[in-house]
């Protein structure tokens, strides 16, 4: 007589999709992703779930359409059968998220790649290691440290003044220029100057051309299907991350050789003195640290040599092409609104001499443009960040579930992975009202123009842009100051205008311009202002 009990694999098999329901139908009681809005499912790819619609899109403008439909807090379907993602535009949520640096955490799978491209410094570190590298950083980045970086910044802003102006009178009066060629050039100058007392020479030294040959590198392959799929395969395998940093891969290659050249030049400072405790650059405020700590016997308080050069090229990263990005989109917008432009102009001429950093300061309507372009274009459009724990998020916008029950928190699970859309949180016409895509740097002179602070995030004027809580930007008075002493000084003497080209933004891995399926092409006509 045949058995009537399955097979051993059948038994096994049955087991696994009971502990499998079993599983589902408790975390469906004791978490809330299931119950959240949804990005229309219909429209999720079965291998790549929404994740493709938003890499075709625009930079987070397939999120910010969601969020319009969904809400501030919603879930889309992972690529590569990844769980459910939630992308949080709630502001309070966001703000719960980036306080808890200890349960929110970068996605680990993401360490190897930024350790190959910036080293083991602020960005890469987490925890106690973060902690203490940020302690020890900030001073280098306050207040007086950036006003002792004034000269320095005005001096390669008049040299990128007096190329752009060259070029212009050789072509006759009227040029077409790259934009973001020339600005991150001189951001480049600027942080090799401060950072560690180097001159790139206007973009001409080999370094300088190696690095912007790397980057162009790293950003185009970023653009492309490739390195979409590559940036999945290292979330689904993380193991597999560490052997691909190693790989003979041109993206790889490309943003290890930027470190490379990084590190060769800061140990050459460093071994020629030329970087030496006695300097006001960060380096060598850092080996002063180093060596104060050394004498005292404190040990642990300063930063390891290895430490101070990974930090270093991390400066280098990502202080010169995120400036240079969101400072170029913003001259776009003023070449597209020549009244702002001109209002612009008019209130630096006043000024009457050289812009002081005191002046800087004042310049109200300045500050009113650099806010809005960094509102509307910030160089970092989102991030990402994975919950170690299970915890409860609160939400300053209240979810109603299908079954018509209203959550003011969310509960979630550990591993659960969130995406922050920036610029999703920046164009939000439910926060910002209906002229929230607009460039209207009168909205911060307005009373009444910004929303209450009740309203929006922690972050620096309400903003996002730099991130928020104990790891946002640590650059951030270092950026705001450059980008607006570059401003002022090219808007003073010259002129913008638009040209035909169809500029699109996408993000890769900050945010670019695509001209034609090409990153870091913004191209606009420049004149000599009359
Ligand atoms: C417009 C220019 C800039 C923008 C929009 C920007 C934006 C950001 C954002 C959003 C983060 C947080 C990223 C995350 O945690 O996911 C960040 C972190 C960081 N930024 Fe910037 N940044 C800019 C310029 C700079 C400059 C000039 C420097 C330094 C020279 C710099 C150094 C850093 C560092 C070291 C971190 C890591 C901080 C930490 O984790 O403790 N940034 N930045």
């Amino acid at each position: 007589m045949a058995s009537v009990l399955p097979s051993p694999p059948v038994l096994l098999l049955s087991l696994a999709a009971l502990l499998y329901v079993v599983r589902w139908l408790s975390d469906k009681k004791r978490y809330d992703l299931s119950r959240i809005p949804s990005a229309p499912r219909e429209i999720a790819h079965w291998l790549w779930g929404h994740e493709l619609l938003t890499f075709q899109g625009q930079a987070t403008e397939t999120y910010t359409n969601w969020a319009a439909l969904c809400g501030p807090f919603f879930r889309v379907k992972g690529a590569l059968f990844h769980p459910d993602i939630i992308v949080a535009a709630d502001h309070g949520a966001v703000q719960h998220i980036f306080q808890n640096v200890d349960d929110y955490v970068k996605s680990p799978s993401f360490r190897p790649p930024i350790a190959n491209v910036l080293g083991k410094g602020l960005v890469w570190a987490e925890g106690d290691d973060h902690k203490a590298q940020r302690r020890i950083i900030a001073p280098a980045f306050s207040s007086e440290a950036i006003k002792g970086m004034a000269d320095d910044i005005s001096e390669c802003s008049e040299k990128l003044e007096s190329r752009l102006t060259n070029h212009v009178l050789s072509a006759g009066g009227a040029a077409t220029v790259n934009m973001i060629e020339y600005a991150s050039t001189c951001t480049l100058d600027i942080i090799g100057r401060v950072a560690f007392g180097h001159d790139f020479k206007a973009g001409q030294s080999t370094e300088a051309k190696e690095i912007h040959a790397s980057w162009s590198g790293h950003v185009n392959t970023g653009l492309g299907f490739g390195g979409f799929v590559a940036m999945l395969v290292m979330r689904a395998l993380p193991f597999i991350t560490m052997l691909l940093t190693k790989l003979p891969l041109e993206a790889i290659r490309a943003g290890g050789r930027i470190r490379e050249i990084t590190s060769k030049l800061s140990m050459r400072l460093i071994e020629s003195g030329t970087v030496n405790e006695k300097g006001r650059d960060i380096m060598s405020i850092l080996m002063k640290a180093q060596r104060d700590a050394d004498s005292k016997g404190e040990k642990g308080e300063g930063l390891t040599t290895q430490q101070i050069v990974d930090n270093t090229n991390t400066f280098i990263m990502v202080g010169h092409e995120t400036t240079a990005g969101s400072l170029s989109f913003t001259i776009l917008e003023l070449a597209r609104n020549p009244e702002i432009q001109q209002r612009l102009r008019e209130e630096i001429r006043q000024v009457g001499r050289d812009l002081s950093y005191d002046d800087i300061q004042r310049l109200e309507f300045l500050d009113a443009v650099v806010k809005e372009g960094l509102r509307l274009h910030p160089a970092s459009p989102q991030t990402e960040r994975v919950a170690l724990r299970d915890d409860v998020i609160p939400l300053s916008k209240p979810i109603t579930t299908p079954t018509g029950e209203t959550l003011t928190s969310v509960r979630v699970k550990a591993g659960q992975v969130f995406h922050i859309p920036f610029m999703t949180m920046h164009r939000n016409a439910a926060v910002w009202g209906p002229d929230a895509a607009q460039f209207n740097p009168a909205r911060w002179l307005t009373p009444g123009g910004v929303p209450p602070p009740s309203e929006l995030p922690h972050g620096w004027g309400g903003l996002v842009t730099f991130c928020d809580g104990p790891r946002n930007c640590i650059g951030y008075r270092l950026a705001v100051f450059e980008f607006k002493v570059i401003l002022a000084t090219l808007v003073r003497s010259l002129e913008f205008h638009e040209t035909t080209a169809v500029i699109r933004q996408k993000i890769s891995p900050t945010l670019q311009p695509v001209v034609d399926g090409k990153g870091g092409l913004l191209p606009l006509h420049v004149t000599l202002a009359p």
